[in-house]
C-alpha cells in the first residue's frame, strides 16, 4: 500500500449559502492536478474540483468536492452510476444524481429534506492506493452554515475506493461535540438504468415502509416478491435489509450491493414526477433509517460496496 502525499485539501469546509461561486484562483488552482498517479484533482461542471480515480485495471471513479458526491462510476468504459439530466453544478443546489449523501437526516423531517450534507463543500484529506487501486478520503465538519441548522460539532469522513469492477464506500461519522447527537442518514445511489427492465433481488421477507401516498406517513407492510421490479412510482423503505441485493439495471448489468452497517435499503424511482429521465435510472440506497445516536468522541461507520458481476 502506497499512501500519497496530500497536495490538495480545502480549507474550512463552507456550505452553499455561505460560499460565494469559485473564483478564478479556485477553479484555475484545480485544473488537472495529480495527487499521485492514480488519483488527480480537475475542474468539473461549473468549475467546481473533482477527484479522478484511475485503477490500473482500466476502472474509475469521478467525485465532486461539493456534497462529496461519486457521479461516475465506470467499468468497462460503461458508467454504472446516473446523473440526472436536469443536475446543476453551480454549488447552490445539491447534485441530482451518481452517489449523493443523505444527511444528518433521511428524508423530510426538522432540516431541509436529507439533510446538508449534499450541499456542502467536503475536502480531500488522504489518498492511497494498493497495487494500483486508488483511494481517497473526504473530510466534512461542522461550519456556521451546518451550525445553523444542526448546532453539534462533528467530523464525517467518506473513503471511497475502487478496484477492477468494485466501488467501495466507508462512511464514518464522530461526536466531536461535547453532547450527544443523533442522526438518519442514507447514500441516495442513482444507477444508470432501463428501469421498466431493472430489478432488485434479495428484499423478499423484509419489513416495508411504503411512502408512497405519503411520505411522512409511511405504509407498513412485508415484501413477497423474490423480484421487486419498477413498473411505477416506486418510494419505498426496506427495513433490515440483508447485507447483500443483487441489482439488474435492465441494460445487461448485475450490480451485486453489499453493506456493513447500513441497516436499510430505500427503491425509489420518481416515475411521472421526474418525466424527463425516470425510465433512464432507479435508486437503490443504503440507508440508516432508525436514529443513530452517539455520544462525545463515539463513531458510527457504514461501508458500501458495490461490484459489477
Ligand atoms: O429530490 P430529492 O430531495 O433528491 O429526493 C428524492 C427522493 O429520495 C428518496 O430517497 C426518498 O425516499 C424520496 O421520498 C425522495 O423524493
Amino acid at each position: 500500500m502506497v499512501a500519497a502525499p496530500l497536495t490538495w485539501s480545502f480549507s474550512p469546509t463552507t456550505s452553499a449559502v455561505e460560499s460565494q461561486p469559485r473564483g478564478p484562483s479556485m477553479a484555475s488552482s484545480a485544473s488537472e492536478e495529480n495527487v499521485d498517479n492514480y488519483v488527480k484533482v480537475s475542474d468539473g461542471l461549473g468549475g467546481l474540483p473533482k477527484a479522478i480515480l484511475s485503477s490500473v485495471h482500466g476502472s474509475e471513479a469521478e467525485i465532486y468536492l461539493y456534497g462529496g458526491c461519486v457521479t461516475s462510476w465506470r467499468v468497462d468504459n460503461t458508467d454504472l452510476l446516473y446523473v440526472r439530466p436536469d443536475a446543476v453544478f453551480t454549488a447552490l443546489k445539491p447534485i441530482s444524481g451518481g452517489i449523493p449523501h443523505c444527511f444528518p437526516q433521511f428524508g423530510a423531517g426538522p432540516m431541509q429534506q436529507h439533510g446538508f450534507a449534499r450541499n456542502m463543500n467536503w475536502s480531500i484529506v488522504d489518498s492511497e492506493h494498493v497495487d494500483g487501486n486508488p483511494a481517497v478520503t473526504l473530510e466534512l465538519r461542522d461550519a456556521p452554515y451546518s451550525r445553523s441548522i444542526w448546532d453539534y460539532s462533528f467530523q464525517a469522513l467518506y473513503k471511497v475506493s475502487i478496484d477492477r469492477n468494485t466501488l467501495t464506500t466507508e462512511f464514518q461519522v464522530t461526536n466531536t461535540d461535547e453532547k450527544p447527537f443523533s442522526f438518519s442518514t442514507a447514500l441516495h445511489t442513482y444507477f444508470r438504468a432501463s428501469a421498466s427492465g431493472a430489478s432488485v433481488k434479495g428484499l423478499k421477507g423484509c419489513k416495508t415502509l411504503n411512502k408512497d401516498p405519503d411520505p411522512r406517513n409511511p405504509v407498513e407492510g412485508m415484501e413477497d416478491r423474490d423480484v421487486v421490479t419498477f413498473p411505477g412510482f416506486v418510494d419505498c423503505i426496506y427495513v433490515d435489509a440483508p447485507e447483500e441485493v443483487y441489482l439488474d439495471n435492465g441494460l445487461g448489468d448485475w450490480i451485486t450491493i453489499k453493506n456493513r452497517n447500513w441497516s436499510d435499503v430505500v427503491l425509489w424511482n420518481p416515475h411521472l414526477t421526474i418525466e424527463s429521465c425516470y425510465k433512464d435510472f432507479v435508486c437503490v440506497e443504503n440507508a440508516k433509517i432508525q436514529e443513530v445516536q452517539l455520544q462525545p468522541n463515539q463513531s458510527w461507520t457504514a461501508v458500501q460496496h458495490l461490484s459489477k458481476t
